[in-house]
C-alpha cells in the first residue's frame, strides 16, 4: 500500500485554512461545500470546464498546491463564477454565488491581509 506522506503545514497553508473557514461561513446552505454533480445539475460537466468547490480548495491547501494568496483567491472567484455561468439569474444558486463572491472579496482584500500572511505576495 502507498502511504500518503503528510504534507508539512506551512505558515501559508495555516493562513489559507483560516481564510477558507471564513469563506465557508458565508455559505450557510453549503451549496459550495462539495463538487456539483451532473445528477443534481443536468449537463453541468459539459458547461463548466473548470469546476471548483470548497472541499477541493481544502485539498489543494493540504497538498500545498497554492503558492500565494492570489492563486487561492482565483479558485474562490472561479467557484462563484461557475455558479453564475451555469445557474440562471432567478435561481437560489445564482443569487447565493453573487452574495458569496461579494462577501469573499471583502475578506480577501489583499491590502487588509498583509499582516495575516507576512509572506511576500
Ligand atoms: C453551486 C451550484 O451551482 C449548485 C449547488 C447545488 C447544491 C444543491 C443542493 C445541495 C448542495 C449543492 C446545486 N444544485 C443544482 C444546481 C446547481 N447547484
Amino acid at each position: 500500500c502507498i502511504i500518503k506522506k503528510a504534507q508539512e503545514k506551512t505558515s501559508l497553508s495555516r493562513a489559507l485554512e483560516h481564510l477558507l473557514a471564513l469563506l465557508e461561513k458565508k455559505d450557510p446552505q453549503n451549496f459550495f461545500a462539495w463538487p456539483v454533480t451532473d445528477a443534481i445539475a443536468p449537463g453541468y460537466s459539459k458547461i463548466i470546464t473548470n469546476p471548483m468547490d470548497f472541499s477541493s480548495m481544502k485539498q489543494k491547501i493540504d497538498e500545498n498546491q497554492y503558492t500565494n494568496l492570489k492563486e487561492f483567491s482565483d479558485d474562490f472567484q472561479l467557484m462563484c463564477e461557475n455558479a453564475m455561468k451555469y445557474n440562471h439569474t432567478d435561481t437560489v444558486y445564482f443569487k447565493a454565488s453573487r452574495k458569496l463572491l461579494l462577501a469573499g472579496q471583502k475578506i480577501l482584500q489583499h491590502d487588509k491581509l498583509g499582516w495575516l500572511l507576512q509572506i511576500s505576495p
